[in-house]
Parts: C-alpha cells; sequence; structure tokens
C-alpha cells in the first residue's frame, strides 16, 4: 500500500473493473485452463474472477514489494514474527516430518512434536482398543471435548469432516458455551462411567472452559456415586481416569486437578486458532485414529511447503490471498462466502471465521500506526446445497460484491445409486449444483436471454442475472483426512499473507480482551452485590432489567 506496485494495481483496477466476466472470457477464453493452480491435491480454478492474468501479475508485484518473501521465510523458520506477543509462529512445525529438524532457542521442536504425537497416539490407542477404561472397567464410548475458540473449533471442525473414517463406536461432544445448557445437554444422556473428558485449553484459564469442566467433574463425581455406587472418595479419584488435558500451561492443568501425566502439551508459538494439529487434536485423534490423524498432517505438511516454495505465480495461498485483498480494497467488498460442497464439511466456515477474523480484524500495522486500507473480511457460509434455498439470492442479484469459494470433491464419500436408478448418482445430482452455482454467478442471463424465453417483459428486469460475481472453485478427489489437512493450511496461509500486505500482525487478537475483562467486572452487579452507578446508562438499565428479572432487585 503506497508503493509504486500499489499504485500500479489502482491504475490496473480502474481499466478491468468495469470488464464483466463474459467479455474477460470472450477476450482470453483459454484463462479458463490457465489461471489455475494445482497444490498438493487440490485443483483451484481462478478464472472465475474480475481479474486477468495482468491482475495477478501485478497483485504478485505488490506481496513482493509488501516482503512476502522474506516474512514466509521468517515464519518458517521461527523468527518472533508475533511481535506483540513477541512469539514465534510456528504451527508449520506441527505437521514436519519425524526426521526434520527445526531448532529454536535451543531446542529441536520436531523432537518435542513428535514426543507428544506418539504420547497421543498411546492414548488414542489405548481409549480405541478399550485398554484405557473409566473407573468401573467399562470401556470409554464418549469422549466430551471442553475447550472454546480454536480449542473447540477445530477438533469440532475436523471431527464431523472426517465422521467417515472414525471409529463408529465412539462419539465425540464438543462442549464450549458457558451457557449452562451447553454442559447439560452434552451430557444428560452419557453414563459417566464411559465418559471421557478432554479439557482443552492453551492457556488454561479461559473461563468458559475451566468454568464447564468444573460442572463436567461435579457431574462425573455425582454420577459415579449415584449410578454406579462409588465411594465419595473413589468417585473422587476416578478423575484421573476420566479427565484428560490438552494445555501449554502444566501448573495450572496440576492446580485443577488433572494429573500432569495426563496432560498433552503444546507451545506457545502455537496459536490457538492455529492448534489442531498440535495435542488440541486429541479428541480428534482419538475419533480417526492416530493414523488417519497424521496422513492429516502429512496433507497440512504438503500444502505448507507448496506455500513455502512455489514461485508466487503459481502459489495457491498466494494467489487466494491477494484476490482477497484485490475484492476488499479496490472492490469494497466487506464480506466472503465460502460454500462447501460436503454436508461433513459443515462446520468448516465457523472455523474459518476464527482463523481469519480473529487474525485479520485489525485496524493498527505492526508499528501502531493506522491501517492504509480496509483490512480482513467477514467470512461466513453455509454447506450447498442448503444454502442455495437460503441466501444465494442475495449472492445472484444483490447489490454486494460478495467473493465467494465453492469446495467440491470428485468422489463421494459415501456412494449412493441414484433411487430413480438412472445415470447419475446422488453425488453427481449434488455436484451439478457446484458447477451451475459458479457459472451462474459469473456469467447470469441478460434480459435478452430473459425475453428469449417468452418472459412477461414487467417481469424480465426481475429474471435478469447481472452475472460478474467472482467465486474460486476448489476440486479435489475426495474428502480425505490429508484433503482436510491441505484445505485447512491452505486458509492459514491465505490468511498469512493477506496481514501481510495489510501489514499487520495477524497472530495477536487483543481485541478480545476488553470484553472478558468486563465480563468478569460485571458479575457482582448482576447478582446484587455491587450497584450499577459505575457502568454507563445504557448497560446499567439493562442489568437493571436482568436483575429485576431475576428477584435481585
Ligand atoms: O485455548 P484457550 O487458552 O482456552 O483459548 C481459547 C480461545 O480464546 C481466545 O484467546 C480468544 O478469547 C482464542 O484466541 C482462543 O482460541
Amino acid at each position: 500500500m503506497g508503493t509504486p506496485a500499489w499504485e500500479a494495481l489502482s491504475r490496473h483496477h480502474d481499466d478491468v473493473a468495469g470488464a464483466h466476466l463474459r467479455d474477460l472470457f470472450a477476450q482470453d477464453p483459454s484463462r479458463a485452463r490457465e489461471m489455475v493452480v494445482d497444490a498438493a491435491d487440490l485443483h483451484l480454478d481462478l478464472s472465475k474472477h474480475r481479474a486477468t492474468r495482468e491482475t495477478l501479475r501485478l497483485l504478485v508485484e505488490v506481496a513482493e514489494a509488501a516482503g512476502l518473501r522474506e516474512r514466509i521465510d521468517a515464519m518458517f523458520a521461527g523468527e518472533r514474527i508475533n511481535t506483540t506477543e513477541d512469539r514465534a509462529v510456528l504451527h508449520t512445525a506441527l505437521r514436519l516430518p519425524r526426521d526434520a529438524r527445526l531448532v529454536v532457542d535451543g531446542q529441536d521442536v520436531v523432537a518435542d512434536v513428535h514426543e507428544v504425537l506418539d504420547r497421543m497416539a498411546s492414548f488414542a490407542d489405548a481409549v480405541r482398543g478399550g485398554s484405557w477404561t473409566g473407573a468401573t472397567g467399562q470401556r470409554i464410548r464418549t469422549v466430551v471435548n471442553i475447550g472454546i475458540g480454536g480449542s473447540d473449533l477445530g477438533p469440532v471442525m475436523a471431527y464431523e469432516a472426517l465422521k467417515h473414517v472414525s471409529d463408529r463406536d465412539l462419539t465425540c461432544r464438543f462442549v464450549s458455551n458457558i451457557d449452562p445448557t451447553d454442559v447439560h445437554e452434552s451430557t444428560r444422556d452419557l453414563d459417566p462411567a464411559t465418559t471421557l473428558f478432554v479439557v482443552a485449553s492453551k492457556t488454561f484459564t479461559t473461563l468458559e472452559t475451566l468454568t464447564n469442566a468444573r460442572l463436567a467433574r461435579a457431574w462425573l463425581v455425582e454420577g459415579l456415586q449415584e449410578r454406579h455406587g462409588l465411594s465419595p472418595e473413589d468417585a473422587q479419584a476416578a478423575v484421573a481416569q476420566h479427565f484428560v488435558a490438552v494445555s501449554t500451561a502444566a501448573e495450572k492443568v496440576a492446580d485443577f486437578g488433572i494429573d500432569p501425566q495426563n496432560m498433552y502439551g503444546f507451545w506457545d508459538w502455537v496459536g490457538g486458532r492455529y492448534s489442531y494439529a498440535s495435542a488440541v487434536g486429541l479428541s480428534l485423534m482419538v475419533a480417526i485414529g492416530p493414523t488417519a490423524f497424521r496422513e492429516m498432517l502429512d496433507g497440512f505438511h504438503a500444502m505448507d511447503e507448496h506455500f513455502r516454495t512455489a514461485p508466487f505465480d503459481a502459489n495457491a495461498p498466494v494467489l487466494l490471498g491477494l484476490l482477497d485483498v484485490w475484492y476488499t480494497d479496490l472492490f469494497g467488498a466487506e464480506t466472503h462466502a465460502v460454500l462447501p460442497y460436503s454436508q461433513y464439511l459443515h462446520r468448516f466456515p465457523a472455523y474459518l471465521q476464527q482463523l481469519t477474523m480473529e487474525s485479520n480484524g485489525k485496524s493498527v500495522r505492526l508499528d501502531g500506526s493506522p491501517v492504509r486500507a480496509a483490512t480482513g473480511e467477514v467470512w461466513w457460509g453455509e454447506p450447498g446445497t442448503n444454502g442455495q434455498h437460503a441466501f444465494y439470492q442475495l449472492l445472484h442479484q444483490g447489490t454486494r460484491i460478495v467473493p465467494a469459494d465453492f469446495i467440491g470433491f470428485v468422489e463421494p464419500v459415501q456412494p449412493l445409486a441414484d433411487p430413480e436408478g438412472g445415470a447419475a448418482d446422488v453425488h453427481d445430482l449434488f455436484m451439478s449444483n457446484y458447477f451451475a452455482q459458479t457459472a451462474a454467478l459469473a456469467f447470469g442471463k441478460t434480459a435478452e436471454e430473459v425475453a428469449a424465453d417468452g418472459t412477461d417483459p414487467a417481469v424480465v428486469p426481475h429474471k435478469v442475472m447481472p452475472g460478474n460475481r467472482p467465486t474460486t472453485s476448489i476440486l479435489a478427489q475426495r474428502l480425505t483426512p490429508s484433503v482436510l489437512g491441505q484445505l485447512v493450511a491452505l486458509y492459514e496461509h491465505t490468511t498469512f499473507v493477506q496481514g501481510v500486505v495489510w501489514g499487520i500482525d495477524s497472530f495477536d487478537q487483543w481485541g478480545v480482551e476488553l470484553g472478558k475483562t468486563m465480563a468478569r467486572q460485571l458479575v457482582p452487579a448482576l447478582t446484587g452485590e455491587a450497584g450499577l452507578d459505575e457502568h454507563d446508562p445504557s448497560t446499567a438499565a439493562l442489568v437493571a432489567r436482568y436483575r429485576a428479572g431475576r428477584g435481585r432487585v
């Protein structure tokens, strides 16, 4: 921004912004073949973007001027690029192969990573194989992950995505919200004797997680006594068999009462939203098994290597990140839709919300000065085809520009014949929507075409499909653990690329702190132990109403 490369891009935007995708394809039909990127097992079609090959070239120059090469190298080398927290950013080290070596502060982090992975694998095998039992000797049937943010969204997203490779004799549940109904609904039909809790919290200070863990511990201890006749002492001691922890904070885990032997650690160079390839993925590993988990890590690593080594003009995360900058800063796009054509990926948009918005929702640069352009995008989405019957109307005919990612798979995970017995199976019916939607968004339907259908002239304007709506199509053969890892790493690095161009720290999250502090301070006001005078008039009035409703006037 402010560089000659940025100025050149802005001038180029003036030239191409008015062009319709219909014209861009007419001028350059080969863009369908050439504006594509292959990264590991992912094929990305960028041809339906409101951009030309010249645009991509100029965007790459912007990235070079922003020092992207140096920033990538610094991240992979373990430099402390998260400057506001003075931390290295090394989620990529979580997926390095066993024989790699990366020394940070005199310590080979790869050896540390694999030591924890091996312990996790032994534990996962023991739970899956039935040798790790609950206090009554019964095998574990349900794993309940208690965590929030990065300690929840990654594991739950990946568990849902890879359910088809999970052990169906075991079920995972995920409790995150401090709303007590979450823990209640997640445990009410469970047997404490066959339930294992994984308390996942990087800091082990997060109010929601510790509160839910305490509620779960009380439910376990009480249930083992009432339903299984354990003495209070035995039920208390059973916590060791029914609770494990995932954290960077060993002392706090011990203070909570979880045996440090049953703690799986990670490191401060793993950000919460970048953490599910670490021990934070323990519940997932129990569900899908160590082999599939390692396949997923290999998928992450394949994308890491692509990002680290591919030239920028053939580098998927670089080009996706730059296209996001293109739309955000030059077209004024405010949101970004992610539309997986896979029901298994139904939590993927929610996962990406934390990844992208906690990372890039910033308004100051690394040096504390105000950013020079709009940053971040509001990420949202739902799986297709559900979204087609809900919000696609706005994508097709609304006045806003919403860049959208369509993620689809060639092979179905569950092969099912067409119930009518035709040539098309249900996956064909499903995927025809994936292809149709991006074509309709790009090329639309003109007034002439609508009129030619014999449409009432008064209705023609309502049926015109403007087209020129940008999309990325991401196509992979099949939703495997490896492909899931590749997809996640793709978006992690895309997020980083944007942050580098905007000059921000994509790895801190100071903006979440004030609300947490204020919530803690407000508790006495809610109970009536403290007055309301020190709060702003609006909040005081609302709390007064709440208090009255709870009989605490
Ligand atoms: O794993 P922890 O330390 O409990 O934190 C949970 C989440 O809370 C946040 O710090 C935001 O409040 C996220 O960045 C993080 O993923």
